[in-house]
Order: C-alpha cells, then sequence, then structure tokens
C-alpha cells in the first residue's frame, strides 16, 4: 500500500520489533520462553499462551453460517469451562493497551502470533490485517480433551478444517508451552514444584518424539486415557501424518505455517482482510506540524528506512544521507524546500524482517507558502548514489491546512459520567498567509 493508511499502525507494529517506535509486542515474546509479567510467572510462556487464546477465539468459528472465528470475543468468554487458566485474561490484558480505533484486539492479537512464532524460529505467516472486534460472547465451542475423537473431527469440521488438517494443526499448536498442573489436574499429577509452580510439563518435539516413543505429552502419555486426546488424534490416521512431520521438519514448518495462517484468517464471513503487510522501504512516522510562538511552522516525525539487502545490514546509518525534499501548497518546489534528515542512537531500532534505521526531522517550514507533500532522498552510502523514495509517484501527501497542535492540547481524566473533559487545539489555516489557532 502507499502511505498513509489505514493500517499504518499496524504496520509500524509488524515492522518495527524493538527499540524506537516499536509496539513492545516483540519485547513480550524475547526470549521466545518469556513468561508473563517480565518473567515473573515461571512455567507459562507468552508465545504459547498468545497461541492458545488465538485459537480458542477462533474455534468458536461456524463455518456454515459464517459467524465466529477470530473476532476477539474471547474477552468475553474466559469465565467458560473450556478457557481454563490465566492465559487467557493475561493475554487480553497485554493487548488492550495497544488498542486504537486502527488497531482491533483481533488484529492485534493474529500480529502478536505471527511475531511470536517467527521470534521462536517457527513459520513464517502472512499478516493480513481488517479484524473486526465482537461486542459480545459467542456461543461456546473449543474442543476440550476428555471429549471423543469423533467430536473433535466434527468440531474441526465446523471450523472449516478437515480429520487431516486437525492433526496438523493440533501438532502445530501443540509443539509450545505444555499442559499445567494447576489448570489440568485431571492430566498432570505430581508436577508442581518450588521451581515449577504451575506444575508445567512440555509438549517439546513433538511429531519426533511421538513416533520415536519418548514423548512427553501429557495429552499422549498422561496417566488419564479420558484426556489423552492426542493420542487419538495424532493416530486418527494411522499416525500417517506425524510420521511426515517426524521424517521432514521442513514438510512440517510449512504445513504449519499454512494451517496457522488459515487458522488465523479464519473471521466473521461480513469482516474482509486487506492484503498481507509487507514492510515499507521508505515510510514516515509521527509526522507533526507545529504552530509555533512566533508564527512559524515547524515540521516534526521521523523517517524510517527498512531493507533486506546486505547493504541494508551492514550501513552505519550516522553515514546516511537523508533529505526531505518538499512542494508547497501551490505545488511549488524550490531548492530552500528541503532539510537533512539525521540520525540519532536513541533511534536504533530492530525488525525480525530485515535492517531498519529512523532519522529525525526537525525543519522550518514558511507558513505563507506551507507544505503539500515530500519525497526522500537517501542511500546507505555516505556518498553512494541517491535513491529517491517518493511513495508510489506523488510523493508523500502531507496537509497543513488543519493540523492538530498536540502541545496545545490537553485532557483530563474519565470522570463519573465516563466522559472526558478535553481542549483540543488546531491550527486552521483561514488565508494563505495567516495560520490560526483554535480552540475547540
Ligand atoms: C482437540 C483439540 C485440542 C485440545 C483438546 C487441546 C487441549 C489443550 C490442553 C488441555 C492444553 C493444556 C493447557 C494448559 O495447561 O495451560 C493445551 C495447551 C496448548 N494448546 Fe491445545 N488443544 C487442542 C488444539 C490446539 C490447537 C489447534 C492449537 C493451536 C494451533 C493449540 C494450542 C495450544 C498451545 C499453544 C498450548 C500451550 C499453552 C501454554 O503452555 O500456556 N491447541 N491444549
Amino acid at each position: 500500500y502507499t502511505w498513509p493508511s489505514p493500517f499504518d499502525a499496524l504496520e509500524d507494529a509488524y515492522t518495527v520489533s524493538s527499540g524506537f517506535g516499536s509496539s513492545g509486542i516483540v519485547d513480550e515474546v524475547t526470549p521466545c520462553s518469556q513468561s508473563p509479567g517480565s518473567g515473573s510467572a515461571p512455567g507459562r510462556q507468552n508465545t504459547a499462551e498468545w497461541l492458545r487464546t488465538a485459537y480458542h477465539d477462533m474455534a468458536t468459528y461456524n463455518s456454515t453460517t459464517g459467524l465466529g472465528g477470530l473476532d476477539g470475543s474471547i474477552g468475553f468468554e474466559t469465565n467458560r469451562p473450556e478457557n481454563v487458566g490465566s492465559a487467557f485474561n493475561t493475554t487480553v490484558s497485554f493487548f488492550a493497551p495497544l488498542q486504537t480505533a486502527q488497531t482491533s484486539f483481533s488484529d492485534l492479537l493474529a500480529l502478536g502470533v505471527i511475531l511470536a512464532i517467527k521470534n521462536c524460529a517457527g513459520p513464517s505467516v502472512a499478516f493480513r490485517p481488517g479484524r473486526i472486534d465482537a461486542t459480545e460472547a459467542g456461543p461456546p465451542g473449543v474442543p476440550q480433551p476428555q471429549e471423543s475423537l469423533q467430536t473433535h473431527i466434527a468440531e474441526f469440521a465446523r471450523q472449516g478444517f478437515n480429520a487431516t488438517e486437525m492433526i496438523a494443526l493440533v501438532a502445530c499448536g501443540h509443539t509450545v508451552g505444555g499442559v499445567h498442573e494447576v489448570d489440568f489436574p485431571q492430566s498432570i499429577q505430581g508436577a508442581i514444584t518450588p521451581d515449577n509452580p504451575d506444575g508445567v510439563v512440555h509438549f517439546d518435539n513433538i511429531a519426533t518424539q511421538y513416533i520415536n516413543g519418548s514423548t512427553v505429552d501429557q495429552l499422549v502419555v498422561g496417566f488419564n486415557h479420558t484426556t489423552n486426546s492426542d493420542a487419538a488424534i495424532f493416530a486418527s490416521d494411522g499416525n500417517q501424518t506425524m510420521l511426515g512431520f517426524a521424517q521432514s521438519n521442513d514438510d512440517f514448518l510449512s504445513r504449519c505455517g499454512d494451517l496457522l495462517g488459515r487458522m488465523l484468517n479464519t473471521v466473521p464471513a461480513s469482516v474482509e482482510l486487506g492484503d498481507a503487510i509487507e514492510p515499507l522501504p521508505v515510510k514516515p512516522y509521527q509526522l507533526s506540524l507545529v504552530f509555533n510562538a512566533t508564527g512559524g511552522l515547524q515540521l516534526t516525525g521521523n523517517i524510517r528506512i527498512f531493507g533486506t539487502s546486505a547493504a541494508a545490514a551492514a550501513t552505519n546509518p550516522a553515514d546516511m544521507p537523508v533529505q526531505l525534499l518538499w512542494t508547497d501548497r501551490h505545488g511549488e518546489t524550490s531548492p530552500s524546500y528541503s532539510t537533512t534528515a539525521t540520525w540519532g542512537s536513541f533511534l536504533e531500532a530492530t525488525s525480525l524482517f530485515g535492517s531498519i534505521q529512523f532519522f529525525d526531522i526537525n525543519a522550518f517550514i514558511d507558513p505563507s507558502a506551507g507544505i503539500s507533500s515530500f519525497v526522500v532522498d537517501w542511500a546507505y552510502d555516505a556518498d553512494g548514489p541517491l535513491t529517491k523514495s517518493d511513495n508510489g509517484g506523488g510523493g508523500f501527501p502531507f496537509q497543513d491546512v488543519v493540523i492538530f497542535q498536540r502541545v496545545n492540547s490537553c485532557h483530563g481524566a474519565v470522570n463519573e459520567n465516563s466522559t472526558i473533559n478535553a481542549v483540543v487545539c488546531i491550527c486552521l489555516r483561514i488565508s494563505s498567509h495567516t495560520p490560526e489557532l483554535l480552540r475547540l
């Protein structure tokens, strides 16, 4: 897509993994074994909890009616017997502060699972945005370990997965995390120790160990045969699927990637997902125009440059030339309409998908000429040939007609009537020469 887009915030969260401009999602699952509360809950694993939460949210989907699917309804369903454990509330609480009008909980959860799996050296799964959150609980329907194989097959069929896909999806899901005695004492006993307060027994290397007979998966070899659902599911095609996975890890990863993608993209029939997000090579970040006390206009914000080449990985961002050239509101350009964006160590950031650098903009714009768009000329080498990034041809659009003034705006806390008192200031250009500050 071209900038700006309703999916800009999700593209940022997808692309920027840590450091400047990051959402904190990847930090929450780094290292792969990271447990909730910055590691204060041993035996629990955020990656596993997000993946299980996404599956339980999706698992109520009905492919006949098109209702349910990944729609965030899990937030209203955490006290159901089919949703045992703290994982669901912990996951909902982590993503809640990241929700905005542009970022639904269900999109953030799907994105979180994709980033977490990638960060755990799992398969790459494309992220398609556009999920809409439910406003109430849906019907129940998450498979439970004490149910029969026939019930599980029927539940997966309702969710849109055939019997072979059921085996593969369960095997994929049950590669991270494990079964916790505190939540499933009917399946595990005696695992709780001071070092393992939740009594987790990990799934570990699911296909290989299942086939060679060394599995510790408590849903295969648990003492309670009634809750050994993985044993029944994995054996349901004469072990063919699991045998294939044990023989080829590449095949296992690629099947997992496909099926997890389908799982995350199972949404209500009324929801249309957008195209898969790919990191934009050059993108403005948090641009703002500030109307200052002396009547000037100050352009601030950042330019982000992303690449996957060897040059991108090897560059020293302090040496990179990054130049903004803008067009005024009359469509004119002039040699004076340019500024250099600069790097500083506070702008350091990383991406799971390549190399990323941010540069700081701080430029004066003549209020009588204004700004309507800009292009970015840049290079990885100090004296390398410049690349012109013009946002697909038209430049990066930036209007100076109505400008939100963050520094002059404020709001109070939510009061007893569930409302917020706010003073919103905008700078309005009422003639081509005199920007005016307006209080709403
Ligand atoms: C018949 C289907 C399934 C049954 C009966 C089932 C059952 C269970 C049970 C009993 C646990 C232990 C939970 C705990 O103690 O915290 C568990 C864990 C887990 N399940 Fe499933 N599951 C099924 C399918 C799936 C699928 C399709 C996925 C994802 C693709 C999945 C992902 C997970 C994950 C990631 C965990 C580990 C959670 C953690 O460590 O916190 N499960 N499952």
